[in-house]
């Protein structure tokens, strides 16, 4: 699914109408018909839809006419300055006359308590509210009688859903401005809008859904700004074919850095994760003497120790993919270990947490890895990476884990709700995972899981987004029966949700 701004549908009404002719009162009648298979007509009679006078208005007269021609009872009331109502939009609201169809006016300028009262019975009275006062038009703080109506709406509503956008808020920013509709659900046009993806959000979007308005998928592709949220045909599609074609009988060797004393479990998860995910051969390498303790854990890996240098160099030398980090220790050992594997090594490696430690002011080192290296920090390692504080990197994590990654010619997997990956290019969101998977170990798993899957030769950047999307979609499945989740409890679940996905690296 893509992800757009205000800006992106803007320019595609633009390429379309000017480039390609398309009418926009043709992609606004494909938003309408679109709109209103969402619109639960099974279960509700009564509607009331509220549009301002830009297009998203617009969408809601028609969104109105339609109702009416399948025999649903419909309230329309409009708002704004009537001079300013776009030509779709005026072409809409005459048919409704035309229809017969009554639509009260709320001038802003005009006196409007009779109107707003109505207003306030007409919604009690209905069963569906549909929201077409604003979408991505809106640009400035939400005053007067539009603030009043949308007050009135969240005070007194059934139902409310939202078209494009909840009204109020920027679809690019996120930025509430004002006040703005709390939708029960947001159909939205063309793209998952940007400013969904702050957390802040959530309470007014309600459930998302992402609709086409005929617009060729050529032209969208053309223009698109390469942000998507991850889709399990993308996670299927990307792992078959790589594994089909071209690396069906090599499921690689990784070799894992990770674990000291007290810190074991981080080893043993991030080893056995990798090995779950069908690496052909793991090796982790650990401190002396926490290496029997693993081995015994581990069955089907390897381990070594630091002490064996020339078996260490070999691994590094030979292996398809390294992960680095887990348990380690944020010390001056574990930056020389850092330093030492990056500059004898050749493959893709992937670097959490105290691996990410030692780097803040180090970061410098990745510089001359070009294109191979992963970083999969939390908010308080990217804050220490980048040094921005939390608070900011929260509002902006989209941007910075751009900047980030471009910066540093790097992968940035940023974790938290809604994970992002991206090259400083190309950017996912990962949907899946949840809150009981918020517990020790978790990125140990992933860590696991990432180096196991560009190992077994995927795409670098897709197989972030593959491992991250699994890692999150076990969760969900384990999450629908148990209170918590684990990451031990993940790493079983491995083998066979793989194999569900029809998922070919074990072939
Ligand atoms: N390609 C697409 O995705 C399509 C989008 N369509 C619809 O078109 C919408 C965009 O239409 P518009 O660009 O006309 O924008 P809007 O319909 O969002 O509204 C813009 C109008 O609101 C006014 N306005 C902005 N901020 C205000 C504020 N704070 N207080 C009062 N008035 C304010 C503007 O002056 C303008 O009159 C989309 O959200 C979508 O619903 C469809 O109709 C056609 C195809
Ligand atoms: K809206």
């Amino acid at each position: 699914m893509r992800i757009g701004t205000s800006m992106s549908t803007k320019r595609l009404d633009e390429v379309c109408v000017n480039e390609y002719k398309i009418p926009l009162i043709v992609m606004m009648e494909n938003a309408i018909l679109s709109a209103i298979k969402h619109l639960d007509m099974d279960l509700y009679d009564k509607y009331i839809v509220v549009s301002g006078v830009g297009n998203n208005g617009g969408d809601g007269l028609g969104i109105a006419r339609q109702l009416k021609a399948r025999g649903k009872d419909v309230k329309v009331f409009v708002v704004g300055s009537m001079e300013k109502i776009t030509p779709c939009s005026k072409t809409n609201l005459d048919i409704l006359k035309a229809m017969n169809i009554s639509c009260r006016t709320l001038d802003i300028k005009g006196e409007n308590i009779n109107i707003l009262e109505e207003l306030k019975t007409s919604i009690k009275n209905s069963d569906v509210l549909v929201d077409c006062i604003f979408g991505t038009g809106l640009e400035r703080e939400v005053k007067g009688v539009f603030k009043d109506i949308i007050n009135i709406i969240n005070t007194n509503k059934n139902l409310v859903y939202s078209i494009d956008v909840p009204s109020g808020i920027n679809a690019t920013t996120g930025e509430i401005l004002g006040v703005c509709i709390k939708a029960d659900k947001t159909i939205s046009f063309e793209f998952y809008k940007r400013g969904f993806l702050k957390y802040e959000t959530k309470e007014y979007i309600g459930d998302v859904v992402v609709e086409h308005v005929g617009i060729p998928e050529h032209i969208i592709k053309k223009y698109d700004d390469n942000e998507y949220i991850t889709s399990i045909d993308f996670v299927k599609g990307n792992i078959k074919s790589k594994n089909k074609f071209s690396f069906k009988n090599n499921f690689g060797k990784v070799t894992i850095f990770a674990g000291s004393k007290g810190f074991s479990g981080a080893a043993f998860i991030a080893s056995e994760a990798a090995i779950k995910s069908g690496s052909g051969l793991v090796t982790l390498v650990c401190d002396e003497d926490i290496q029997d303790i693993i081995s015994s854990k581990v069955s089907e890996g390897m381990t070594a120790n630091y002490k064996e240098e020339n078996r260490i160099n070999k691994l590094i030398e030979t292996s398809s993919a390294i992960g680095f980090g887990c348990g380690m220790g944020d010390n001056k050992l574990t930056l020389e270990r850092l330093e030492y594997v990056l500059n004898k090594s050749n493959c893709p490696m992937i670097i959490d947490a105290d691996g990410l430690n030692v780097l803040k002011n180090n970061i410098n080192i990745l510089k001359k890895c070009e294109n191979r290296i992963i970083i999969t920090p939390h908010l308080g390692e990217m804050s220490r990476l980048t040094g921005k504080s939390i608070s900011y990197i929260k509002e902006n994590r989209l941007d910075v884990a751009k900047e980030f990654a471009k910066e540093n010619n790097i992968i940035v997997l940023l974790k938290g709700y809604e994970t992002i990956i991206t090259d400083g290019n190309i950017l996912y969101i990962n949907p899946t995972g949840n809150s009981a998977m918020a517990n020790g170990g978790m990125g140990d798993c992933l860590l696991g899981m990432i180096t196991s899957f560009i190992g077994q030769g995927l795409e670098i950047f897709n197989a972030v987004v593959c491992a991250a999307y699994i890692h999150g979609y076990i969760g969900d499945i384990l999450s629908k029966k148990l209170y918590t989740v684990n990451a031990t409890q993940i790493i079983n679940e491995i083998p066979s949700i793989m194999n569900e996905f029809d998922i070919e690296i074990n072939l």
